[in-house]
């Protein structure tokens, strides 16, 4: 629980007029998060590497009712870049209400390749950026004391196979911010941060990496964006989506043993 109360119940109107960053928004959940929040008349700044996709989910987004909606492209791989993204809605904005962070490099379904090289690029995009944009965005949160969003995995909360260095950075997630939420709980540091734990979702890319070995029915990614949007307003410590990811990344934890012959 937060030191200060949070909203008993979401309701679309909490996004209204709100100022939201959201990375990784040129597809999948991100994109999906990004309509939602349009439709919720929030002010948008979205931030991926293509910009040829951002124009299009921005053009979408103001379709939908965005209040305003922008992009700022670049490579989170580039350690310059979060700094110039919350730069950008500091100028255009002059604050800040909600932080989604969402992107994430790519990431192969298979055997440890032994890359220490990979392993590094993917914590520079998975997990410093993510806090090298907390550590920009801070100040304007507290002053409109906002939430950070932070999408994250089960295979945040259980090492799975073939899934090492993805699964390196999303427990680096858990480490920092579980950790960042106890010192604002102490210091009375009124903004939320939520973990979203998530299943496999039925992403383009994550279906292409995965759906040849695993059997299991992928969740909606326009559901799993509004439940992440509705965690977040509501200040949750966690998401859990689907409900029982956990487990059921246990239960198919059993077969993804079986998968050796399936992956060489
Ligand atoms: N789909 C799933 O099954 C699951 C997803 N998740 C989590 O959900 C979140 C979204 O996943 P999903 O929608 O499937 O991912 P996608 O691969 O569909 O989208 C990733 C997004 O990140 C952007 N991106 C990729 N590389 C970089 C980079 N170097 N710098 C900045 N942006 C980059 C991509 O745009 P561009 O290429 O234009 O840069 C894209 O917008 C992630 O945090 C993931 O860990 C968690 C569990 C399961
Ligand atoms: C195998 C898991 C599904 C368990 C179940 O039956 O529900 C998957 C759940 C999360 C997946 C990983 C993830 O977080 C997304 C990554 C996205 C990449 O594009 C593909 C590989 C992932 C590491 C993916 C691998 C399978 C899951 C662990």
């Amino acid at each position: 629980l937060y030191f200060y109360s949070a909203p008993e119940n979401f309701n679309e109107e909490m996004l209204r007029g709100k100022r939201v960053i959201v990375t990784g928004a040129s597809s999948g959940i991100g994109e999906q998060v990004a309509y939602h929040l349009a439709r919720m008349e929030a002010h948008l700044l979205l931030t991926a590497r293509t910009e040829a996709k951002l124009q299009k989910v921005v053009e979408r987004c103001l379709e939908l009712g965005a209040a305003s909606a922008r992009y700022v492209s670049g490579s989170m791989e580039d350690t310059t870049f979060p700094a110039v993204v919350v730069r950008e809605a500091e100028n255009t904005w002059g604050g800040l209400d909600m932080l989604i962070l969402n992107h994430i490099g790519y990431s192969y379904f298979n055997y440890f390749n032994g890359d220490v090289g990979q392993v590094r690029k993917l914590l520079e995009t998975n997990f410093l950026s993510y806090v090298a944009m907390t550590v920009s965005a801070l100040p304007m949160l507290k002053e409109s004391e906002g939430s950070i969003v932070v999408v994250s995995s089960v295979a945040g909360k259980i090492g799975s196979p073939f899934a090492a260095s993805y699964s390196a950075t999303k427990f680096a997630l858990e480490g920092f911010f579980s950790s960042l939420r106890h010192e604002f709980i102490i210091d009375k540091v009124n903004v939320s941060i939520t973990l979203c734990i998530l299943g496999y979702i039925n992403t383009e890319n994550a279906v292409r990496a995965i759906s040849h070995v695993i059997r299991s029915t992928p969740a909606p990614k326009e559901e799993c964006a509004l439940e992440i949007i509705r965690s977040g307003a509501l200040r949750q410590r966690e998401l859990h989506y689907p409900p029982g990811a956990v487990g059921s990344l246990r239960y198919t934890l059993f077969f993804l043993s079986n998968l050796q012959e399936a992956l060489k």
